[in-house]
């Protein structure tokens, strides 16, 4: 795992990843739509954050930025110690296969493949063997041990989106993204997947970024940013 180190007095913090000047601008002329009009962020490593604002704030584009999933107009986005501008999209997809995990509000579980076999599918797709002890390590703080063999459509949704937090957690990624990853879930459901993510930074070290419109969902953050009009607020 890399981060980028910024000196901060005599404290010297980890970055996970970082935002400097970030624009980006949808279309051209007069129906130019700014979703981000120049965001400066820092997440630090080891670190729940939580992405906030209202609808259309610009949060989704914030994080497609970050994670490599959208390239900004202008400005610098650097995680993991890599430097995104400037990259072709192969280099992009192997940067986020290195150095990014995803967690989507809809799960995005293949329905024919075990959980075991959901879980371990990034690795199998980028050829990379699975190291069985963190996998247990995952499976264990995540608590989904005995539901390895099931396929989705057998587990609860609090239980698919375990499965996709450890699926993104598996390859060890310097950043984990999660998209409204409590939206489709009950809200007793929705607590249980926050607690995960947050044993997953506390227990596993990983660093979480989580969009999310939610308040509730946010109080579990370590950190909260708060996006309004583009910017960070
Ligand atoms: N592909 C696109 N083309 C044109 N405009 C876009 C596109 N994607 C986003 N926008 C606009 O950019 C702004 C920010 O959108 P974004 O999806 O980032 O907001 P958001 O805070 O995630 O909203 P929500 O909470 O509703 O998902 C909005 O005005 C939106 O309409």
């Amino acid at each position: 795992m890399t981060t980028t180190q910024q000196q901060t007095g005599s404290q010297q913090t980890a970055l996970a990843a970082s935002a400097r000047d970030l624009v980006r601008t949808y279309g051209s002329g007069e129906t130019a739509v700014t979703a981000l009009a120049g965001v400066d962020l820092d997440v630090a490593a080891g670190r729940f954050t939580a992405i906030m604002g209202p609808s259309g704030s610009g949060k989704s584009t914030l994080m497609h930025c970050l994670a490599g999933l959208d390239t900004p107009t202008s400005g610098s986005v650097v995680v993991g110690g890599v430097e995104l501008a400037g990259l072709d999209d192969t280099r992009l997809t192997l940067f986020r296969r290195e150095h990014v995990g995803f967690v989507f509000q809809s799960f995005n579980l293949l329905p024919m493949l075990t959980a075991g076999q959901n879980i371990v599918l990034p690795l199998e797709l980028a050829g990379t063997p699975v190291d069985r002890v963190w996998l247990d390590d995952v499976v264990g703080v995540l608590g989904i041990e005995d539901r390895m063999g099931h396929r989705p459509s057998e587990l609860s949704g609090g239980q698919q989106q375990r499965v996709a937090v450890a699926r993104a957690l598996i390859s060890r990624p310097d950043i984990v993204f999660a998209d409204e990853p409590t939206g489709n879930l009950d809200s007793a459901t929705s607590l249980e997947v926050l607690a995960f993510l947050r044993r997953s930074v506390r227990e596993l070290g990983q660093s979480v970024v989580m969009v999310t419109h939610d308040a509730d969902a946010a109080a579990h953050a370590d950190e909260v940013v708060v996006i309004e009009d583009g910017r960070v607020a």
